[in-house]
């Protein structure tokens, strides 16, 4: 089969004549300063100064073993070269949702579409990790990612817990337990492929809307920038290496200390490059209270990015929920 029966039909093509619409012309920065955290021998004051910095950092002595993150990856690329329709027809009655040309979907999964203008370069599964355990899969390579990935979740929420906890003591937060933050029920993993193009963009500026984000990016493809002070920059793969994203509940929680950082990804002209993005929220009924927000659930911001999204084509996050100056 030809490597281009398994794109998404409205992602096969690959050159544009006319100019791409989405080419920045801001200037990208390729030095690359992003902070290290070494989970292992966890330095609260760099973890402190990294979340407060930048919202971003690489995770080193994280614990996941390589060979899981590897036959992850190898996994995913497998699962994604079949053909465009097999994948659609094995996620039919599944919990697990294919998508492609936007990220953004609805609590059951469907894609919450923006117009044809400002898609984005890229397919998806999406993973809600409660149901993970519950059903199974005919599609081999399907079946054998869904229990790799029950065994990635398991570390991916004792990272979490472990980062959630020492930031939640920097803060000096009054929390009585931090387990609702962190809902096992919410948590979801997208595993993503970004077909090559010069067309667009394989995911526009966002900021996440998780407490935490956990990404196993792909080894030798890079893709992922971030925005810090005004200029962007290229976050290079390193291998055996997490990336950590602050998302818009920890900003929210630590009443703007800590900060939900724009990011974007970009595709290559001639190479295609896989993700998997690990993503966890407060529970349903957790209200976040903050000094610069007004109470609110995930629940509720969540409505919100979907109304405005249906409404405006973007998302418009965590200004809806400030508090009035004064
Ligand atoms: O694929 C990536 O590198 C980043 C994905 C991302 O930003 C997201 O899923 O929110
Ligand atoms: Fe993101």
């Amino acid at each position: 089969m030809n490597n281009l029966d398994s794109y998404p039909p409205i992602l096969r093509q690959q050159n544009n004549q006319q100019q791409n619409p989405y080419e920045p012309n801001d200037t990208i920065e390729d030095s690359d300063p992003i902070p290290t955290i070494d989970l292992k021998c966890l330095e609260h004051k760099n973890l402190d100064e990294a979340c407060k910095e930048w919202g971003l950092f690489r995770l080193i002595n994280h614990g996941v073993p390589i060979t899981l993150l590897e036959q992850l990856q190898d996994l995913t690329k497998q699962l994604f070269s079949l053909s465009f329709e097999s994948k659609q027809e094995a996620c039919n009655e599944s919990p697990i949702k294919y998508f492609w040309g936007t990220p953004a979907l609805t609590p059951s999964g469907t894609a919450i579409t923006k117009g044809p203008q400002n898609i984005n370069w890229v397919e998806g599964f999406d993973v809600p990790l409660c149901q993970l355990s519950n059903f199974q899969h005919q599609l081999p390579s399907l079946e054998s990612i869904r229990l790799l990935l029950m065994e990635y979740a398991t570390h991916l929420l004792r990272i979490a817990t472990t980062l959630f906890e020492a930031m939640v003591k920097n803060l000096e937060l009054n929390l009585k337990t931090t387990k609702p933050y962190l809902s096992e029920n919410n948590g979801n993993i997208r595993v993503y492929r970004y077909p090559p193009t010069d067309v667009g963009w394989g995911m526009e500026v966002h900021t996440d809307s998780s407490v935490l984000s956990i990404l196993n990016p792909d080894d030798h493809v890079s893709g992922l920038q971030v925005l810090k002070d005004d200029q962007w920059l290229t976050v290079k793969p390193v291998s055996n290496t997490l990336v950590v994203t602050l998302g818009d509940m920890m900003q929210a929680i630590s009443s703007d200390r800590y900060k939900s950082v724009s990011h974007r990804v970009k595709v290559e002209k001639d190479i295609e490059r896989i993700s998997l993005c690990y993503f966890v929220f407060p529970g349903e009924d957790v209200v976040i209270e903050s000094n610069k927000y007004k109470p609110f659930t995930y629940n509720e911001f969540r409505a919100q990015v979907q109304q405005d999204i249906k409404t405006l084509g973007n998302k418009v996050g965590l200004s809806r929920f400030q508090k009035k100056q004064g």
